[in-house]
């Protein structure tokens, strides 16, 4: 059988759980699935999520992205040292004022986000080369895109990891490469979990009051809701990876929540940039009644897109 060999990593949670249980599941077994996590003790819930497929088309195996020993070592178990797809997924965030958070937890978002994928590629791009056969999927985010008030260094980082994929793209089609960038909204994962008790923790005495104001009572304050709104579950998204994995000619960006792309394609309509950042600020502080009134919507449009979803998913059954 010619299974592709697909290698996830930051499996332990959230996207990457569902990303490899779900592709690990193919009804067709077209995949061969390694799944890493850098601590192998929280292997327990994706061990439960794979069930039957453990040890048959999905394997566990241990790689941090911030260490290059880990990466190669891992990458040299495999038979032949094959990855035909390779996941780019763990990653973490930061929220809060730059006054408040250190450079040191800074250079950790920056370092696990975008340094995590250059060196799994420094290790796994010759490979693929030589080969003139692969596909680089990196789970990035709307963020990459668009930043979002007090997520300045995350935007930042994922700016960062789509600047390299844009300029890699170019080099890599020579080789006959797929680059896919995967950018979801919100995502209901251990990551708005993690983001949200960090930053109720956040000592904010070295910010001005007026911009911990906006922190606590702004951004804080609407985070969950926004989460529960425009919150895709971790299956969504395996959902949409699937999909762009089985493709002939995979798109370079995808997005995952049609709900956000109003969004984004502002940056494409004023090339001045004003119209985004004047939108989010008319959104975020000019008026209370715009921003529920937009939630509404947004759930509303939320309802119907579920709905088109699963129309769009029952058809390519
Ligand atoms: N949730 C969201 O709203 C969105 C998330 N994303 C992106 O999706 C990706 C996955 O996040 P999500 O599933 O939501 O969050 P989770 O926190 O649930 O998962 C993050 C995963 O990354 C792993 N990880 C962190 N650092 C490292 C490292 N140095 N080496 C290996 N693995 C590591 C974590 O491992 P450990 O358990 O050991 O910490 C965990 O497995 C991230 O890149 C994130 O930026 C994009 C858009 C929206
Ligand atoms: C909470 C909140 C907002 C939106 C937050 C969003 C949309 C967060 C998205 C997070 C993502 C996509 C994380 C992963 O990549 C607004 C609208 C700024 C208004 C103020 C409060």
């Amino acid at each position: 059988m010619n299974q592709k060999v697909v290698l996830i990593t930051g499996c332990s949670s959230g996207i990457g759980l569902s990303l490899a249980a779900r592709i690990a599941k193919d009804e067709k077994k077209r995949f061969m699935v390694y799944a890493t996590m850098r601590n192998l003790n929280k292997a327990e819930p994706l061990i439960e999520a794979a069930g039957r497929t453990l040890g048959r088309t999905l394997e566990i195996k241990k790689l941090d992205v911030c260490d290059e020993d880990s990466i190669k070592a891992c990458v040299d178990s495999l038979p032949e040292r094959r990855v035909d797809i390779l996941i780019s997924n763990a990653g973490m965030g930061l929220i809060g004022p730059i006054e408040c958070q250190s450079i040191d937890e800074m250079k950790t978002v920056m370092d696990t986000n975008f340094f995590g994928l250059v060196r799994l590629l420094k290790e796994i791009l010759p490979d693929m080369k030589k080969r003139k056969k692969g596909h680089i999927v990196v789970i990035s985010s709307v963020m990459g895109i668009q930043g979002i008030l007090f997520n300045d260094v995350y935007a930042a980082s994922k700016f960062a990891v789509e600047g390299f994929c844009e300029s890699l793209a170019i080099q890599a089609l020579r080789f006959n490469l797929n680059i896919s960038l995967i950018e979801p909204g919100p995502v209901l994962t251990e990551f708005e979990r993690k983001v949200y008790e960090e930053g109720l923790k956040i000592d904010l005495s070295k910010a001005d009051k007026a911009t911990a104001d906006m922190f606590t009572n702004v951004y804080l304050k609407n985070y969950s809701q926004i989460f529960e709104t425009l919150g895709q579950s971790p299956d969504d998204i395996a959902e949409h990876t699937l999909k762009i994995i089985t493709m002939e000619n995979p798109p370079f960006r995808h997005q995952t929540n049609t709900l956000y792309t109003p969004m984004t394609t502002l940056k494409y309509a004023d090339p001045n940039g004003d119209l985004p950042i004047d939108t989010f600020y008319k959104m975020v502080f000019e008026h209370d009644k715009v921003f529920n009134a937009s939630l509404n919507f947004l759930k509303l449009l939320r309802w119907r897109s579920r709905k088109s979803f699963t129309l769009e998913k029952d058809k390519s059954n």
